[in-house]
């Protein structure tokens, strides 16, 4: 048999120039706040192995059965309150493309560099970005997860997703991965300056400022996760940036999902129990979130300022995350640029 070498076939495209894609990856959200938009996201996200570790036989019948009827409406109710009305998008969206046009503007004296962005879970997906990418002629694609702390549970599993795409692909980029920086002085003085920025716009002063990071269960740290450490080591840093003494800043960990027990201390027990104890005014900032999203604008400028109210404090302010700004692109940039070493 004699292959037609002449046939023109999909997985053979004529490489133009050799080009570098770079993408960014945020974990994602839903298109909309409606209960179908809601449903979908919440599905993909929570059928993730990475995401929920539990047997399939012992998970799918309480998502389906229940999370995936109750969830919907009652997370799509607390999106309404954050959406970016003005785009009809939440913010993560909006500060993620943001992020990926503002480092295609930083990178342009590397003219062979394409960036991109794209969402774990929803849309844009990584596969449609990954071939689009390879159909703009890059040979070569570095992915940035872009948490600063590594977990399995965000990092890993964007990295299988490319992965998983590059299994059906016959010609494949070759592929790097940025790693955590949890600990690089760029972004440990950026958020130092977020610190300071923020707390001088105010008339007051915190007694207390909490580092709140997403928690993951404590069976997955258990089992070998950095996460925990990383954020340790994340917070401890900008402590002695910002030279507070251990008594002004505590490290605490939001979001529970379940049953299990997950990262402590909890960051909604740990504002009841300071304003209890008579603490006045606190500050709250999300180290491990590159965007402000329904965990921080929601869960903590919202509902924790609630409580923290409601259980006799005073004043509450929320640090924004780093976001479009520009100490926040520098860092990504800083990452990109040393990633990309060898390649351009
Ligand atoms: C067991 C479940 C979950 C683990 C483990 C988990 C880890 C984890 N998540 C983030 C960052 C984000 N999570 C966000 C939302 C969110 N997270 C979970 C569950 C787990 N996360 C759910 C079910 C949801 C959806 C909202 C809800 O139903 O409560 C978001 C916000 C997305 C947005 O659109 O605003 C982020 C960001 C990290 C960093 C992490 C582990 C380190
Ligand atoms: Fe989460
Ligand atoms: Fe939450």
């Amino acid at each position: 048999m004699t292959a037609d070498i002449s046939a023109k076939s999909a997985d053979h495209p004529s490489v133009r120039i050799r080009k570098v894609g770079v993408l960014l990856i945020n974990l994602g959200t839903p298109d909309g706040t409606d209960y179908q938009s809601m449903r979908r996201y919440l599905r993909e996200f929570l059928m993730d192995r990475r995401v929920i570790e539990w047997s399939r036989w012992k998970w799918y019948p309480i998502l389906f059965g229940i999370v995936l009827n109750t969830r919907p409406q009652k997370v799509g109710r607390a999106y309404e309150v954050i959406w970016n009305k003005e785009r009809n998008e939440s913010f993560l969206r909006t500060y993620t493309r943001n992020q990926s046009d503002l480092m295609a503007e930083r990178l342009k004296d590397l003219p062979n560099v394409k960036v991109d962005w794209a969402m774990r879970y929803g849309q844009p997906s990584i596969a449609s970005r990954i071939q689009a990418l390879k159909d703009e002629g890059c040979d070569r694609i570095l992915l940035f997860p872009l948490y600063p702390q590594y977990a399995a549970a965000t990092t890993a599993t964007v990295n299988d997703k490319a992965f998983e795409k590059l299994m059906a692909m016959r010609w494949q980029p070759a592929l790097r991965t940025v790693p955590d920086y949890h600990d690089d002085p760029t972004y440990i003085e950026a958020l130092a300056n977020s610190v300071l920025r923020h707390l001088s716009t105010l008339d007051w002063q915190p007694d207390m400022l909490l580092a709140s990071f997403h928690g993951i269960p404590m069976s997955y740290f258990q089992q070998g996760d950095p996460y925990y450490r990383q954020c340790q080591k994340t917070g401890r840093l900008l402590r002695e940036k910002l030279g507070l003494l251990e008594d002004k800043f505590m490290i605490t960990f939001q979001s529970r999902f379940g049953p299990e027990e997950w990262l402590q201390p909890y960051t909604d027990k740990t504002v009841e129990k300071l304003a209890q104890k008579g603490v006045k005014r606190i500050a709250v900032i999300n180290p491990g979130f590159v965007s402000d999203c329904l965990e921080t604008l929601e869960e903590i400028a919202e509902q924790a300022a609630h409580s923290f109210h409601h259980n006799g404090g005073e004043k509450f302010t929320h640090i924004p995350c780093l976001n479009d700004g520009e100490d926040g692109v520098n860092v990504l940039e800083k990452a990109v640029r040393r990633e990309l070493m060898g390649w351009v």
